[in-house]
């Protein structure tokens, strides 16, 4: 690939030679001006400066052919083009390409962002928050392969006070299979900087936007039962087995399957929902009822793709109501305030989570804290198969745990060729496996069962992690530290109530 902007003079003028033929098939006439104005154009400044020199030399010059070329480029019928829309995920393909390539770098305007992917490392003041441009409102010409192109991206004020952006790429040929090849190519390349990795889509109005990308999390870097686990992942295996799709299809049955993670706050629910994606190489679709409409819900399930996770998370925080009489209301929701202006209804939850509309080989993973405030009707059997319940840390919990922090293995892989035994890493107060497992041993009885959630107990051993010694020497400390904050809280919630209580009295 070489944009006309980012090639050294010399180089830049040899390989514009080599362009000229082809400059000959698309602008007839141009052949004969355009040796002496290359030595011109060459030493532009810009590649817009550059396409001005052209277009003016063809209008002076140029036999009528040409000028009419000029006039009506590039939107006649000898210039193929694709149009991408931003919804799409086509689009961050083209986009993520476009921003790789030289030409990119010298767009005449561009969109500057805050690069939120760069790996830069803290610290230097200099290098924080760096920024990243992307062509943006023009058009960019370059070559590709020995053919000019023409990227063209658009943002313009959308309803709402939002912004619509689209963008195309078009060829100077009537050969729509050379920009499908140049587009396969964005794909390909987009593909490779998702690979291991999680993509996870977000909505925007009733449109999936490509949110983020994250690496992808192990399923053993999640600590629940492991019977449980186990479990949970032969029936994922089970469903995602191209022979039980089969097995759907002749019976006439949706092909989709929802599982309902519930538990106290930081057992692992997200967690879990994110290592199921990334063991089953599944992209996740996460719902935000509380922004949505019963039509935007119903056009968001339509445009699910096939395999993917959808993920409803605390999905008792947005309980949909029922009428007086039972049956589901219509029209309204209401959200944890008791607001009744949230408008997704539980009928269209229900229908939409039945399948009606829904993508074939669709994972519905709900999350909730409080299983006993949802619906029974949207936990039923057919729109949840399997409930998963995450508990707080049990013993083999908490032991899982310390060798999660202790014997990572990133450490446990750098042993001694000859005695096979754990080289010490400096500063990580390094034991050996046998010391490591008494360790265990020793912490697990100080933690009491049951009572902290995985998330707390990562955390305490996370902020020790250079030494296991010093989480055992320190973990009655902490769970005193905890109980006092607990003790706090209780007495500052009952003495706001009792506040409240004594204001209204009055
Ligand atoms: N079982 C677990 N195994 C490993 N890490 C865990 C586990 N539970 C929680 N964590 C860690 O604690 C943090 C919070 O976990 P996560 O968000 O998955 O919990 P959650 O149950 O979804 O919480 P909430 O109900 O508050 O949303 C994460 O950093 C996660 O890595």
């Amino acid at each position: 690939m070489a944009s006309l902007d980012n090639v050294s003079p010399a180089h830049n003028q040899s390989f514009l030679f080599s362009q000229m033929p082809l400059l000959d098939l698309f602008f007839p006439g141009l052949g004969p001006v355009t040796s002496p104005a290359w030595s011109l154009l060459t030493g532009g400044p810009s590649i817009y400066s550059r396409a001005l020199c052209i277009v003016g030399l063809l209008l002076l010059f140029g036999n009528k052919s040409a000028r009419a070329t000029i006039v009506s480029t590039p939107n006649r019928p000898t210039v193929s083009k694709i149009e991408v829309p931003y919804t799409d995920e086509a689009y961050d393909m083209l986009i993520f390409w476009v921003c790789s390539q030289p030409f990119a770098q010298s767009a005449r305007t561009s969109l500057a962002k805050i690069d939120l992917k760069s790996s830069a490392e803290p610290g230097s003041h200099a290098e924080k928050k760096p920024l990243h441009y992307s062509p943006c409102n023009g058009r960019s010409y370059f070559w590709h392969k020995g053919r000019l192109f023409v990227f063209n991206r658009q943002r313009t004020l959308g309803d709402f006070g939002g912004t619509r952006e689209e963008a195309s790429l078009s060829y100077f040929g009537r050969n729509p299979a050379v920009l499908r090849e140049l587009f396969n190519e964005c794909r390909r390349f987009y593909l490779e900087s998702v690979e291991n990795k999680t993509c996870v889509f977000e909505h925007q109005l009733d449109r999936w936007k490509a949110s983020r990308s994250m690496a992808k999390r192990e399923m053993s870097t999640v600590i629940i039962n492991r019977k449980l686990k186990e479990m949970l992942l032969g029936d994922v295996t089970e469903f995602l087995d191209p022979k039980t799709r089969a097995w759907y299809s002749k019976r006439g049955l949706p092909y989709q399957r929802g599982y309902l993670l519930h538990g106290p706050p930081g057992t692992g629910k997200s967690s879990l929902c994110l290592s199921i994606a990334g063991h089953f190489d599944l992209d996740v679709y996460v719902l935000t009822l509380s922004s949505l409409n019963d039509h935007s819900l119903k056009t968001l399930f339509a445009e699910l793709p096939q395999h993917c996770i959808v993920l409803l998370e605390d999905v008792d925080a947005t309980a949909v109501h029922r009428k007086p009489d039972g049956s589901a209301d219509p029209s309204q929701s209401v959200g944890p305030d008791g607001s009744t202006d949230k408008k997704v209804s539980l009928s269209t939850l229900l229908n939409v989570l039945d399948g009606l509309a829904s993508s074939q080989g669709r994972l519905l993973i709900m999350t909730t804290n409080h299983i006993e405030r949802l619906d029974p009707a949207l936990i039923r059997p057919g729109r949840v198969d399997m409930k998963v319940e995450l508990y707080l840390a049990d013993e083999d919990m908490i032991n899982q745990l310390f060798f999660f922090v202790y014997n990572h293995p990133s450490k446990t892989n750098i042993r001694d060729d000859e005695s096979g035994r754990i080289i010490p890493q400096p500063g990580e107060g390094a034991v050996d496996d046998c010391e490591l497992l008494h360790l265990g041993q020793e912490f697990v009885a100080k933690v009491p069962k049951l009572e902290f959630s995985p998330a707390k107990i990562l955390s305490f051993l996370l902020a020790n992690k250079h030494s296991p010694r010093h989480a055992i020497a320190n973990v009655v400390a902490w769970m005193e530290k905890l109980k006092e904050e607990k003790a706090k809280l209780t007495r500052i919630t009952s003495w706001a109530l009792d506040d409240n209580d004594g204001f209204g009295d009055h």
